[in-house]
């Protein structure tokens, strides 16, 4: 069984149809693509996926789990991690502190045990910083520990945002345009992490417009041309498929 069936989502805003009637499934250990034109709906895809809005219609299975309209919230706690197009990091933290807030929400101990320096908390706090240590080395920021998030680099802050998702242990990690912004080195750098994150056992959904990078990384992928989908396959598949072609270059588009 998939990790996650979208079936029939759709989401109107006013007059425009974000989302209309799209149905994917994305399958354990597998980097899942999503592209498709400017305003295509793949943001909105990601909205409702995480609980940033609730869909007019169709539902959403996760990890067998059938979550109805307006719990889709509840996703994150069942293990989605997003990241979003413009990192949201606490710049005053150091890159250590931003993965230790990201795991914060696994953290079992209550906010009683929490204000009595409780013995299991304390374990718990050490296993957390442990794991945070152990995140920033994975995402090659061990050496950057100590550095606040405002002082990272582009692509540095990028592969944090990563690392703080990272920390809330998902089995879906949901990356908004990871790529944008970087260079090419960094393109490189983060899709070496990602197959890394796959090979690991994390399952990988992305949104991306650099097509060189997302052919060459991703298992399968989506498109999505004005909240419908167009077109579901491998890389090879989809980048031959006449409707691609036509939705991209058909009116004079360059994928946005
Ligand atoms: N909160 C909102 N209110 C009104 N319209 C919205 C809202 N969010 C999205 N839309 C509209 O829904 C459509 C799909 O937008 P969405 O951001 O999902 O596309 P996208 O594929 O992510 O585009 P891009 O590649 O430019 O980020 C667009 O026409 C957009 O203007």
């Amino acid at each position: 069984m998939p990790l996650l069936q979208a079936r029939g989502l759709s989401k109107r805003y006013g007059g425009i149809c974000a989302l209309d009637d799209v149905s994917l499934d994305i399958h354990r250990g597998e980097i899942y693509a999503l592209i498709g034109p400017n305003g295509a709906g793949k943001t909105t895809f990601f909205d409702v996926l995480t609980g940033f809005c609730t869909p007019d219609a169709g539902g959403i299975v996760f990890d067998r789990v059938v979550l109805a309209r307006g719990e889709v919230r509840a996703v994150a706690a069942r293990g989605i991690a997003r990241s979003f197009q413009n990192a949201r990091l606490f710049d005053d933290l150091t890159a250590f502190e931003n993965v230790l807030i990201g795991h914060h929400g696994r953290l079992a101990a209550g906010a009683l045990d929490a204000l009595l320096r409780g013995r299991r908390t304390r374990e718990e706090e050490a296993r957390a910083a442990a794991f945070a240590r152990h995140l920033l080395d994975y995402v090659g920021l061990g050496e950057h520990a100590g550095t606040l998030a405002e002082a990272l680099s582009y692509g540095d802050r990028r592969r944090l945002e990563i690392a703080r998702a990272l920390a809330a242990g998902p089995l879906l990690l949901a990356l908004d345009e990871p790529a944008a912004g970087m260079n090419p080195s960094e393109s490189a750098a983060l899709a070496t992490l990602l197959r890394r994150i796959r090979a690991d056992g994390t399952t990988v959904l992305l949104i991306e417009h650099d097509m060189p990078l997302v052919m060459g990384l991703c298992d399968r992928m989506a498109v999505l041309d004005a909240g419908r989908k167009i077109a579901e396959g491998t890389p090879a598949a989809v980048q031959g498929d006449p409707a691609v072609i036509e939705a991209y270059l058909g009116r004079g588009r360059h994928g946005g």
